[in-house]
């Protein structure tokens, strides 16, 4: 996947309270002393920022969603904490890495059809750029898109590497084995370059949990992201991709000083 060109986050002072209007704020140090957060540096101590002060928005009697991935799974631990004093949550996992953590943590895992619905999804992110997403480097991003979706407020976790003025990451596609042929045909078709990706342990391709194959699609500079987005979900084969577009309510971002919390 092509590196994020970095954008700084916007600083705009100390948010007090989740419900402050839209606009990108600065959790500091001091708000990490009151939620608890552990004030760990580097890339790992960003995400478990973002990831922990997004499982403070988790509240008593919700369903959550979560998500997949390294940030993600701060979150995770976090709401097994909150779960350990005693909140009282069910969560549905986005893949089987993240339902082995959940269980791991003591959160009683469920699947939609046993819910009403999702209260909160919080999951993790490979590109950011202007509140548009590209997800899927562990290849969960067809669950994962189900559940963020159905979410009443889905927060994005991530450190600063993840932002970019433009998207520009290879995107996941996954897709029916057997469509394998024709859906790189129609995705070079589109401009694109698509690369089977395939597993480090084992001859052969990554194997989704849904037992389907991923294309990592290069195509340059996305400019808009809503075009290719609604393209690649035509094409016939294609189970889902890994562009997330007008999902997101909130980013969290991981960084040295606190957690920047933009809401779109
Ligand atoms: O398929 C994986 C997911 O979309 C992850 O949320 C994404 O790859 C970000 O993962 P991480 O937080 O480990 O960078």
């Amino acid at each position: 996947m092509a590196v994020a060109r970095h954008t700084p986050p916007d600083v705009v002072g100390v948010a007090s309270s989740p419900d402050e209007p839209a606009g990108p704020q600065t959790f500091l140090p001091s708000a990490c002393a009151v939620t608890g957060m552990k004030n760990t540096g580097g890339s790992r101590g960003a995400k478990r920022r973002a990831g922990e002060h997004a499982a403070t928005a988790v509240e008593d009697g919700m369903v959550v969603g979560l998500g997949t991935g390294s940030t993600a799974a701060h979150a995770i631990r976090a709401i097994g904490d909150q779960i350990r004093d005693g909140l009282d949550v069910e969560g549905v996992p986005t893949s089987f890495q993240a339902r082995q953590l959940a269980i791991e943590e003591g959160i009683p895992v469920v699947d939609l059809d046993e819910v009403p619905g999702v209260d909160l999804a919080i999951d993790g992110a490979d590109q950011i750029s202007d509140g548009q997403l590209i997800k899927g480097g562990g290849g969960a991003h067809a669950r994962e898109k189900v559940v963020d979706a159905a979410a009443d407020r889905f927060l994005v976790v991530a450190d600063p590497s993840k932002r970019a003025e433009t998207l520009d990451g290879a995107v996941p596609v996954e897709t029916l084995p057997a469509a394998r042929p024709v859906v790189e045909h129609e995705i070079r078709a589109l401009g694109g370059e698509p690369s089977l990706r395939r597993a480090e342990r084992k001859d052969g391709p990554v194997i989704t949990d849904n037992g389907n194959v991923v294309l990592d699609c290069e195509f340059g500079p996305i400019e808009t992201p809503d075009t290719l987005a609604e393209q690649l979900s035509m094409l016939p084969g294609v189970v889902e991709h890994g562009l997330f577009v007008n999902l997101a309510d909130e980013i969290h971002i991981g960084t040295a000083e606190g957690v920047t919390v933009e809401r779109l």
